[in-house]
This record gives C-alpha cells, sequence and structure tokens, in this order.
C-alpha cells in the first residue's frame, strides 16, 4: 500500500470506532482486526502503519470527532508530511478542501474534561493518561523461586515490586516463561493494588469483582496457595478465562462464584463477616486505563458514569458486610474521577461506623482523600485510585 493509501484505510477504520463508540459497538482492538482479516492485501508494515495511524487519530482528538477524515485531518493539522498524503492520489485520501471539518483536539470530551479538572488532576497528569503504557509484567512467586532465568528480552525491574517493565508491544505472550507461568501480563499499578490488600498465607480473601482473574492471581501469589480464594464476578465469559489462567500459574486455590446481578449477597452468603480481607475491583469508567483504550473517553455518557458511582457504592456495602471484625476491605478503581474513588470512600466512612482508613504504604501513588491516586505522570503506571479500609474488631 502507499503512504496515501495507509490514510485513506486507517480513515475507513476510524469511521467504524466512531460508530462503535456512538453505539457501545465493539472496541477499537477488534475493529481495526476485522478490517485487516477483510483487507487481507494489507502487509505487516502497511498494519502497522494503519495501526499507528488510527491510535494517533484517536490519542488527538478530545471529544468524539465527526468522522474519520475529520479525526485524521486532526491529527494532520501539525503534521506537514501527513497533511500532504492527502493528495487525491490513486487509494489516497481525497485533497483538502477548503472549510472542511477538522475534528477537535483535547483530553476527552468537555463534560469529562470538566469533572477530571473538578477531580483534581492537573493538565499534565491529563495529558499523560493519553502516552504509550510500557508492558509489565509480574514475576509469578509461585513458580518461581529467586532469580528468573534469561527471557528473550531483558527487561527493566521496577523498584518496590517484584516485576519486570518491557517496552510497549513486546509479545511475552510468545515466550515459554509466559506459557510456563512463569510471568503474568499485569500494569505495575494493578499490582499495587494487589500489595494494598495485604493478603497472607492462611487467609480467607473475597475477590468481589475478579473478572479474569488478573489480581485474583496476584493474591493467590501473596497467600502462596494456602488459604481461601473466592474469586466472584457477574461476568461469566472473563471469569470462565481464571480457570486456564490459574492452571498455568499454579493457582490452586482460586475459586470461582458467578453472581446473579442485583442478589450478588445470596451467593456470597456464607462469607459474610467471615472474611480476613475483600479486594473491590470496582467496574468504572477506566479513565486511568486510557493509555490503552484511548477511545474509551468517547464512550463514557454522564448517565453511564451515574450508573456506575451507584453500582461502586452498592458493591462497596457489600463487600463490607463479608469483612470479618479486624478485617479490610480494598477498594479499587482505575479511574481518576473523584466521585468513583475518593469520594465513595468518604460517604462510606461518614454514614458507616466501626471503619476507619487504613491504606499502607505501597510502592506507587501519592494519598488522596482516604486512599492514594497513581497517575501515569507521576507514577509511570497506569491511573488508580486505591484505598483500604478496616473494619474494628
Ligand atoms: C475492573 S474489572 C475487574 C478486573 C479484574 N479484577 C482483574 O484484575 O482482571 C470490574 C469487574 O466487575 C465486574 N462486575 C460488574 N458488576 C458486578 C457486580 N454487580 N458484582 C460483581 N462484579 C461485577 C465486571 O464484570 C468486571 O469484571
Amino acid at each position: 500500500m502507499t503512504p496515501a493509501a495507509r490514510i485513506q484505510a486507517s480513515i475507513e477504520v476510524l469511521d467504524r470506532i466512531i460508530e462503535a463508540a456512538r453505539h457501545q459497538g465493539p472496541p477499537a482492538d477488534r475493529l481495526i482486526a476485522q478490517w485487516f482479516k477483510d483487507h487481507r492485501f494489507a502487509g505487516s508494515k502497511d498494519k502497522r502503519a494503519i495501526r499507528e495511524h488510527v491510535y494517533d487519530a484517536i490519542r488527538a482528538c478530545g471529544p468524539v470527532p465527526q468522522s474519520g477524515r475529520a479525526a485524521m485531518l486532526g491529527l494532520a493539522e501539525d503534521n506537514a508530511e501527513l497533511k500532504a498524503l492527502f493528495d487525491g492520489s490513486n487509494y489516497g485520501p481525497a485533497a483538502i478542501q477548503p472549510d472542511e471539518t477538522v475534528a477537535d483536539d483535547g483530553i476527552a470530551p468537555d463534560w469529562l474534561e470538566d469533572r477530571l479538572i473538578a477531580s483534581g488532576v492537573s493538565q499534565e497528569e491529563a495529558e499523560s493518561l493519553l502516552t504509550r503504557a510500557p508492558l509489565d509484567t509480574r514475576i509469578n512467586r509461585l513458580k518461581v523461586d529467586g532469580a528468573l532465568g534469561d527471557l528473550p528480552e531483558a527487561g527493566g525491574p521496577i523498584e518496590g515490586l517484584d516485576a519486570l517493565r518491557f517496552p510497549m508491544g513486546t509479545r511475552v505472550e510468545d515466550w515459554d516463561a509466559y506459557a510456563l507461568g512463569l510471568i503474568e501480563v499485569q500494569d505495575a499499578g494493578s499490582q499495587t493494588a494487589c500489595l494494598a490488600v495485604g493478603a497472607a498465607p492462611g487467609d480467607t480473601v473475597v475477590d468481589l469483582c475478579a473478572g479474569g482473574g488478573g489480581k485474583t492471581l496476584a493474591l493467590a501469589a501473596a497467600m502462596q496457595n494456602s488459604g481461601t480464594l473466592i474469586a466472584a464476578d457477574t461476568d461469566k465469559r472473563r471469569l470462565s478465562q481464571l480457570a486456564p489462567r490459574a492452571e498455568r500459574a499454579g493457582a490452586a486455590i482460586a475459586e470461582t462464584i458467578l453472581l446473579d446481578p442485583g442478589k450478588e449477597g445470596e451467593a456470597l452468603s456464607a462469607w459474610k463477616g467471615k472474611a480476613d480481607h475483600v479486594l473491590i475491583d470496582a467496574p468504572c469508567s477506566g479513565t486511568g486505563t486510557w493509555r490503552r483504550n484511548p477511545e474509551a473517553r468517547w464512550r463514557l455518557t454522564p448517565d453511564s458514569l451515574d450508573r456506575l458511582t451507584q453500582l461502586q457504592a452498592r458493591l462497596l456495602r457489600l463487600g463490607a458486610s463479608l469483612v470479618k471484625p479486624g478485617g479490610h476491605l480494598t477498594y479499587v478503581t482505575c479511574s481518576l474521577l473523584d466521585e468513583e474513588g475518593k469520594a465513595q470512600i468518604a460517604q462510606f466512612l461518614d454514614s458507616e461506623t466501626g471503619w476507619n482508613a487504613a491504606t499502607p504504604e505501597l510502592p506507587f501513588g501519592r494519598p488522596h482523600g482516604h486512599g492514594i491516586r497513581l497517575v501515569p505522570h507521576h507514577d509511570g503506571t497506569d491511573g488508580f485510585f486505591i484505598a483500604r479500609i478496616g473494619k474494628a474488631c
């Protein structure tokens, strides 16, 4: 494909992504993969270039762009080389017309930018949400005693964690060490959240929103496969990913429970007041993960955010009911919006007696309300709010 044809292809892909963002359709990654499947003539260099153009354009547009072409024109505004490719050549994009619509730049749709500002997120911090994330891995201590053997790439140790960082796009999934469960892909922020829980061998731990089990596996390792570890979620598809992952990681104690939305407490009644630790990795807006899913900011609406904050408050109360006297609850969101983090914990502590803030010293993050906040700009991790609260004895 010519460079101009790659731009036109990127415009077509962006059209699909914009349409999907407006109607809660498939995520960008899946749409890009589908486009490549439908256009087999695209070679590996073409694919790499198209993927890069598409993600650069998504990052460049704050609000949802009017069209793929408007998004690409927005990206080309400060890039003369890119602009020159709008040359009307065969398979390339038509020449730029005077008064053509150009998408707005910015961090996010206006209402969402306002919410970030209201949550005390600085311009620098907000911009860091749209940078590119490295690939972090956790060394699985259920399988690795001492030093990890040689890997195809060296990776840099992440201070404060038992972890290695690789450049973005490193294909660790192709490595033997990954297939053998010696390393797990997990952002350093997620690893920090697992550390906050403070799970130890012999404990009873409930991972209330376990999803595919990324944090469950880290908890099993912290517990050295000793104790009770419940992984619960309402999403059958995600929860079903845990068994093969646990097998690979040697996480023998993870037990899954599929929850019925609205009736979660019934399935968990056996653990009421019994858990040493409850982790709530709550469903959230994901504003802290825009480095990986930049188009997620086009999908969020004030209504969907309201629904999420209501669900978070409900899950917080449900999780708290499982904690035994003297036990702890760790509440986590990969979001920098205070209504999903700092304010949730403040409201809980204001309205419930017998609980106190107990967030431990962690390798990343700065104090934020009763917890800590991690931001790519400061911590090099995804954005997170993490708070641990303790129940009186
Ligand atoms: C941030 S994700 C969890 C990611 C997971 N802990 C990990 O480390 O991979 C939030 C999860 O909450 C789950 N969820 C949504 N509503 C829920 C509910 N009512 N009860 C329990 N889990 C719920 C979602 O299905 C999703 O898997």
